[in-house]
């Protein structure tokens, strides 16, 4: 079931232009496959802002300028895989109004929650509402429909989702846009390389299967212990969402990860960061100037080195990676309970994910006529579409996430086993201490196990 229209509540009417001060009614303007957007006046770049651990956060009309700050912001891509974006003051009240209207729904009662309908398929894309077994992580995916809607429509008690969910999807999707001809500027191709994959930048006019690809994740990490949920079976689940990695370094650690390592099935990935309640890591890349293990066993604690909650973390997804043969790599994220404490409150995220259109045919030796194969900058594709490629980073996904289970079950059977004998072995002690006449004294090595 689509749902129809849902209500406007208490965000702003119109979907905010990611470049001007102004706001057009439909934000956004559209034409073919070009990305019809203005250009920004325009302005000598600002120096990157400093976070913690030497971080830049790039100030977002900077790196839209096509100036320098596009190109520090495509380096730092192209060397971590990730950079951070620091929004401008008019897109402030549009992040608080979807943080805060999410945080609402998600303090809805279960039923209400469930009221949206579960995660189901909508033509080639899912969208809907699901709750992890493992975690309790609780996750709304949000699309727009062709018809300018919210698919699925928030329920009636948190109608004032609507609108700020629908505005912030197409901002994304517009500046994913912008970023990604960047990203296809720099390394000396066409702008529309990436962009000409996406829907385009106002969605719902290219959906010819009822929504846009690109989602609007909308998450909650519960606070503390999660509650012990049925399995699920969903094999949709697996390959949208639990496409998790490896390297889970201690039963302990697991148990901090809410959201296991994994790199996106996205072009590019948008993140508003909110150091309130961080959780998003990175993993420390190669390539990258920081030695590995600096931060946090080679994970970058990013969200919470954050100076505010209106930085953007911009992440590669697996199409990016793959369509440069790397040169901007994926980037590998978890999400992790952080602090490490019962106290800390439930975590809202909202990443978008901006996905190509799954019948877009890549074509890419029509982009570097004449180039070499080994010289050409993108990965020599031909008839090859979008849903295809997918299906190759899912079965990836998907092995990873059947190791990362795998990894963790053993884990889990050796503690257990760990444990038994620890208490045997203290059992065997207090009866050797309550009759100590009885057999030999326990060595050390006994006792410590
Ligand atoms: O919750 C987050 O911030 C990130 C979640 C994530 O990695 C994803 O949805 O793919
Ligand atoms: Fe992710």
């Amino acid at each position: 079931m689509v749902p129809g229209p849902g209500h406007h509540g208490g965000g702003r009417g119109g979907a905010a232009d990611v470049r001007g001060d102004v706001e057009e009614p439909q934000g956004l303007r559209q034409g073919g496959d070009q990305v019809h957007v203005s250009a920004p006046p325009p302005a000598p770049p600002a120096p990157a802002r400093p976070c913690a651990r030497g971080r830049r956060c790039h100030a977002l009309d900077d790196v839209l300028s096509g100036s320098d700050g596009a190109r520090g912001f495509c380096a730092e891509l192209a060397a971590r895989g990730y950079a951070l974006v620091e929004l401008p003051p008019r897109l402030h009240a549009l992040v608080d109004d979807a943080r805060a209207a999410s945080a609402d729904f998600f303090r809805l009662g279960a039923l209400e929650k469930q009221s949206v309908g579960g995660f189901a398929r909508i033509g080639a894309a899912y969208a809907g509402y699901r709750q992890d077994a493992r975690t309790g992580g609780e996750f709304l995916e949000l699309r727009i429909a062709r018809t300018g809607a919210l698919v699925p429509a928030p329920p009636a008690a948190v109608a004032h989702l609507d609108a700020p969910a629908r505005e912030l999807s197409r901002t994304l999707l517009a500046l994913a846009h912008r970023l990604l001809a960047a990203m296809a500027e720099q390394l000396g191709l066409r702008p529309e390389v990436f962009t000409e994959l996406l829907d385009a930048p106002d969605g719902e006019a290219d959906a010819p299967d009822g929504v846009v690809h690109s989602v609007l994740r909308v998450c909650c990490y519960p606070a503390a212990t999660p509650p012990s949920l049925p399995p699920s079976s969903d094999a949709a689940i697996a390959d949208e969402s639990a496409r998790a990695g490896t390297f889970l370094a201690s039963s302990a650690e697991t148990a901090r990860v809410l959201f296991d390592e994994h790199t996106d099935s996205s072009m590019v990935t948008l993140s508003l960061l909110d150091p309130a309640s961080p959780g998003l890591q990175l993993r420390v890349h190669a390539r990258d100037g920081t030695p590995l293990g600096a931060c946090d066993g080679g994970w970058d604690a990013v969200e919470a080195s954050v100076p505010h909650a209106h930085c953007l973390l911009v992440h590669v997804g697996d199409f990016v990676a793959a369509l440069t043969k790397g040169h901007y790599p994926a980037a590998r994220h978890r999400v992790v309970r952080e602090p490490c404490d019962a106290h800390a409150p439930a975590r809202v995220s909202l990443p978008f994910l901006a996905r190509p259109r799954p019948e877009r045919q890549l074509d890419t030796r029509a982009h570097e006529p004449g180039v070499r194969e080994a010289d050409a900058k993108l990965l020599a594709l031909s008839q090859v579409t979008c849903s295809e490629l997918r299906r190759l980073f899912d079965a990836f996904g998907r092995r990873q996430h059947v190791l990362a289970l795998e990894q963790r079950e053993q884990q889990r059977r050796d503690g257990a086993r760990r444990q038994r004998a620890a208490a045997f072995r203290l059992e065997v002690l207090a009866r050797r201490l309550g009759a100590p006449c009885e057999g030999p004294a326990l060595s050390d090595s006994e006792l410590s196990g």
